[in-house]
């Protein structure tokens, strides 16, 4: 290929992170030839900066952890050289030669460099344009977004991407933040070492997007294993001085670290993409149909962080299969039903916060169910009342709820809070996902004595009020 040709294919994307590649995947599939464009490494955030890396640092805090609350365990300390040499394994030492060979596994052209649409369906990569006769994908993710802090580039802040590949664990760390970025490397460079002293804007205290007790019992338990956490503060001021960043707050205190990381949200990857060449505006999340058409086009797709839906790599990975469905429905003239619309972005996400203890839900929490207008109630268990959960760990803490639809009589939410309940969550994005009454639930038999009996007690309290 010359590096000034123009190309046609079926179906060109932009940006091969996991969501990117799992459109390709789909599209190709089903036998429409497939270009994708990347400008940094086949695999994305994901894989090198973000859901990896980060679980790759705390999987052996929680680990730890665990092994710690079961009797006759005696757990040694961490091995920070370890940790940080598997973390790296785990981002192949931040290369992306495998993902390269799947993408040219499947038969898809992989183009190096950044991706611009240039007009309706054309995208040019360099030199190259690629034309595609039926869809044009943007999976171009997210980066982090920093507040406006006069000076702050000169602090040389940590972001997501050095808190999850830093070779060295700070002495002291401020993490600025309480959102899940925020929570999960708070207590993975605690376990690791570092003082950690997490600032909260706000009296919403952390994990404001899940139920108020998620945030309260792990910022009891980051507490409780020596991090600082400070609600109600805001960051005034930043510098850098020697080798210390000193931190003003607007309560006019000053905190001092070695490091400062920013986990404050995410902002949207379209501004350097060629969007005023269709109309749309750059930096702008892009709106998009439940079939992950751009609002206003019938050629361009827009899947996972950038169309702002769930930014969660499963969830945006659930939107690339029903994108590849819808656009190879379209391409073939059929008709579109249930399995080209991505329903469960909007009343089954399920998610895991990797902390200890681990947060998971599925589906809506008991504040968004109200103001969506549903008649719900609310039921919450602790789980010292689950045989299994003594065992699994002594003197286990942790909570369930269980929103109930008090019309069709299913379940809109659950919220799991304690160890190892990450592997719990899928239980319930079946019966949120699912609909399932919960008459039939009871039918749903928890193995004895696992923690999934928690099941049991929550439909008992709904039973019982
Ligand atoms: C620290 C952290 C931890 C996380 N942990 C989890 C987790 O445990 N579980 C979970 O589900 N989610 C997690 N997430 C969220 C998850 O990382 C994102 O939801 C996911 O990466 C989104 O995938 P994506 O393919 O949409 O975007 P990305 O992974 O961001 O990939 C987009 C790709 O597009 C490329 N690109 C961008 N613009 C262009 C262009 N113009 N031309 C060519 N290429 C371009 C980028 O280089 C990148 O490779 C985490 C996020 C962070 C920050
Ligand atoms: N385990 C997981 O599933 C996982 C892990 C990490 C990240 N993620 C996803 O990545 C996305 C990004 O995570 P995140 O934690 O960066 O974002 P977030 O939106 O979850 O939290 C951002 C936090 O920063 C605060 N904030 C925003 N601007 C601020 C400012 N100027 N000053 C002080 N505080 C400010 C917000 O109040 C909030 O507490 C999330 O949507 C999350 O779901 C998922």
């Amino acid at each position: 290929m010359s590096e000034s040709e123009t190309l046609d294919y079926d179906v060109v994307i932009i940006g091969a992170g996991p969501v990117g590649e799992n459109v390709a995947d789909r599209t190709k599939a089903a036998g429409l030839s497939t270009a994708i464009v990347e400008s940094e490494l086949v695999g994305g955030e994901c894989s090198y900066w973000a859901c990896m890396p980060s679980k790759a640092l705390l999987r052996p805090v929680i680990a730890r952890a665990d092994a710690r609350r079961v009797p006759g365990v005696a757990p040694g300390e961490l091995d920070v050289p370890a940790v940080l040499a598997s973390r790296d394994s785990f981002t192949s030492h931040w290369k992306d030669d495998g993902q390269v060979g799947w993408v040219e596994g499947i038969g898809v052209d992989l183009f190096r460099g950044q991706g611009r649409i240039a007009g309706e369906r054309t995208v040019t990569v360099g030199e190259r344009t690629l034309r595609a006769r039926h869809a044009v994908v943007v999976a171009t993710g997210s980066r982090a977004a920093l507040p406006p802090l006069p000076g702050l580039a000169d602090v040389r802040p940590w972001t997501s991407r050095e808190a999850t590949s830093a070779q060295r664990v700070p002495g002291r760390l401020v993490v600025v933040g309480g959102g899940v970025v925020a929570v999960e490397m708070a207590t993975a460079y605690q376990a690791l070492g570092s003082q950690v002293t997490v600032l909260v804007r706000g009296d919403g205290g952390l994990l404001g997007r899940m139920e108020p007790f998620a945030g309260e019992l792990v910022a009891e338990a980051l507490t409780e294993a020596g991090a600082e956490i400070r609600t109600g503060v805001s960051v005034a001021s930043v510098a850098r001085e020697g080798a210390a960043v000193r931190v003003g707050l607007d309560t006019g205190e000053v905190v001092e670290a070695d490091e400062i990381l920013f986990a404050t949200g995410r902002a949207p990857r379209t501004d350097d993409l060629g969007l005023e060449t269709v109309g749309l505006t750059p930096g702008d999340w892009l709106d998009v149909d439940d079939t992950l058409l751009v609002t206003g086009t019938d050629w361009l797709y827009a899947v996972g962080d950038v169309n702002h839906r769930a930014l969660l790599t499963h969830q945006g990975k659930y939107q690339a299969r029903i994108a590849g469905a819808a656009i190879t429905a379209r391409v073939s003239g059929g008709p579109l039903n249930d399995a080209h619309t991505a329903t469960a972005d909007h009343h089954a996400v399920p998610q895991v916060v990797f902390t200890d203890p681990e947060a998971a839900s599925a589906g809506l929490t008991l504040a968004e169910a109200e103001s969506a207008g549903h008649r719900v109630r609310a039921v919450d268990v602790e789980f010292s009342s689950v045989a299994g959960a003594g065992l699994y760990a002594e003197g286990y803490r942790g909570r369930a709820r269980m929103v109930v639809d008090l019309e069709e009589e299913i379940v809109r939410g659950v919220t799991f809070v304690g160890p190892g309940v990450g592997e719990l969550i899928h239980s319930a994005t079946i019966a949120v996902a699912g609909r399932v009454p919960v008459d039939r639930l009871w039918h749903a038999v928890p193995a004895y004595p696992t923690i999934s009996e928690v099941w049991l007690r929550l439909l008992e309290a709904y039973r019982d009020k």
